[in-house]
């Protein structure tokens, strides 16, 4: 059985703590063993990371680190097929996503940044001074030192590496504690790190769960100096709590329950089409995914008919094969999760338009697998309609006008994404100009420019990553102020 360690100042180590059981989620086999790391495993990750912070990589100029994250970027990509398959194994999504998806931005985050932190400025003002000679102020860019970087289980590589990526162009170095559903790839990355002569101790992967455990190990650790975290909100709550412990910085890209707005006016083939990924792609485990839907009432019975028409069309099956295009969710405990929310549904009288159970695959049927499912009829203060479900599923509603869509769209404690949909442009501008939200889409959904402020808005984050204001976050500014 195949033994996934954590990764140590340059080396794959056995952790302490218990060995426990890693799943293929298409099957529910068991298809490898993780050792996870104990507190002393955690100290000594983040002693690594600390001292590294005083080696070789501290003396490396700007361009030699730009030069090694390149290296780890084609590193990736020379190990494309290993990267994918382990990312497959850990999450049962289809090749179809992890091929075009996962692994391409695993590799991309790294030459994301190494161009960003080629070309970032600082500032620098001269003032006056009483005896007329001045005096020159300007920022200098210091790394804040050892990160902490937990991670979530839906989009692993690319989660970890769009966080690890900047921490390294900035100068940090990195303890990663990656989902315990998705040991793999971290893992991986450790011998990319060494192949591309990161040096020891710069990137550590320490694994485990989370409360009580290595995630908390970590975020509570004295010796680190910044927590960068992406999962579900009461997670970021708690390790908000074990930041304020030293008064370290967080940054936090939390749950969502994002709306999507269909105008009357909206093409609707352009809608159907990125809707059907909206709601559905990955298995619906997206952070940015559409699980509630208005639409205005001219074209209400035409979009829940297309919607749940295209929630039928996706192919089940073996996740390796590229025409499989809807995975498994990623573990029995998720679809239970899922599960009881159909249930809830059902019971609170919705209509079910499309799916709403459990698809039989031949083969499969250790699987957590769900149906893609569409409902109405619901109340907006229904828990299908006002909780993250994280699941294939969408519940639509129809309004009336412009003002009813943007209270109904706003009418969440969360604002990490939307998206909206119409032929008239102004209102387009209009109506994503007044959603609380930190990212809106406009007739399109998932359309990435990575040098754009990514985050949430309310109970769905603090802080922006992407381009620069993921440097923002992994530096800190210091001004020198020089009398002339
Ligand atoms: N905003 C975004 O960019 C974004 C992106 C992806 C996923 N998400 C969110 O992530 C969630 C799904 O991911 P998940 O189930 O892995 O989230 P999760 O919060 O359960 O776990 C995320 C990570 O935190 C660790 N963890 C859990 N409790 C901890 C604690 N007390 N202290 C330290 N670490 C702890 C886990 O072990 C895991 O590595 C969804 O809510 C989704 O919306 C958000
Ligand atoms: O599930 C959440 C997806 C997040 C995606 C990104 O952070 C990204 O595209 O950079």
């Amino acid at each position: 059985m195949k033994r996934i360690q954590n990764f140590i100042n340059g080396r794959f180590v056995d952790g302490t703590g218990e060995l426990f059981e890693n799943r293929f989620p298409a099957t529910g086999e068991v298809h490898s063993l993780v050792s996870a790391a104990g507190e002393q495993d955690v100290d000594a990750a983040v002693s690594a990371a600390k001292k590294a912070l005083k080696g070789p990589w501290a003396r490396l100029s700007v361009q030699e680190r730009i030069t090694l994250l390149r290296r780890v970027a084609d590193g990736i990509n020379a190990r494309f097929d290993e990267f994918l398959r382990a990312e497959i194994m850990d999450t049962g999504k289809p090749a179809s996503i992890a091929s075009h998806i996962d692994i391409p931005r695993g590799a991309a985050n790294f030459n994301v940044f190494a161009d960003q932190i080629a070309s970032v400025a600082t500032e620098a003002f001269e003032m006056a001074t009483p005896d007329g000679a001045g005096a020159l102020n300007y920022a200098i860019r210091m790394p804040r030192g050892v990160i902490g970087v937990v991670c979530p289980w839906n989009l692993p590589l690319l989660l970890m590496t769009w966080k690890v990526a900047p921490a390294l162009a900035c100068g940090n170095t990195v303890v990663v504690k990656p989902s315990e559903e998705t040991p793999a790839t971290a893992t991986l990355l450790g011998e990319v790190m060494n192949d591309a002569g990161i040096p020891e101790g710069v990137y550590n992967v320490v694994h485990g769960f989370g409360g009580g455990s290595t995630g908390e190990f970590l975020s509570s650790h004295p010796d680190v100096d910044a927590i960068t975290f992406t999962g579900e909100t009461t997670t970021g709550e708690a390790i908000m709590a074990a930041a304020a412990r030293g008064v370290r910085p967080v940054s936090l890209e939390l749950g969502g329950k994002n709306p999507g707005i269909v105008f009357d006016d909206a093409d609707i083939d352009i809608t159907i089409e990125g809707l059907g990924r909206s709601c559905f792609a990955n298995t619906g485990q997206v952070c940015l995914g559409t699980e509630r839907l208005y639409v205005q009432r001219g074209i209400f019975d035409q979009v829940a008919e297309k919607l749940a028409a295209r929630a039928r069309t996706y192919a089940f099956g073996d996740p390796f094969d590229q025409s499989t295009t809807m995975g498994p969710l990623i573990s029995e405990e998720h679809r239970r999760k899922v599960l009881a929310y159909y249930e809830k549904a059902k019971a609170g009288g919705a209509e079910i338009l499309a799916g709403g159970g459990v698809p039989s695959i031949q083969g499969y049927e250790g699987g957590s697998w769900v149906e893609p499912t569409v409902w109405t009829g619901l109340p907006e203060d229904s828990p299908v309609v006002r909780d993250e479900i994280f699941g294939p599923c969408t519940h639509i509603t129809p309004f009336d006008d412009e003002e009813e869509a943007i209270q109904l769209a706003n009418n969440s404690p969360y604002g990490l994404a939307t998206s909206i949909w119409t032929t008239n442009l102004s209102r387009g501008h209009r109506v994503a100009g007044r959603i609380d939200a930190g990212i809106t889409w406009v007739n399109c959904w998932f359309l990435r420019d990575l040098r754009t402020p990514f985050g949430g808005s309310k109970r769905s984050g603090i802080g922006r990553e992407g381009g620069v204001h993921s440097l923002e976050f992994y530096t800190e500014l210091r001004n020198v102020c020089v009398k002339l």
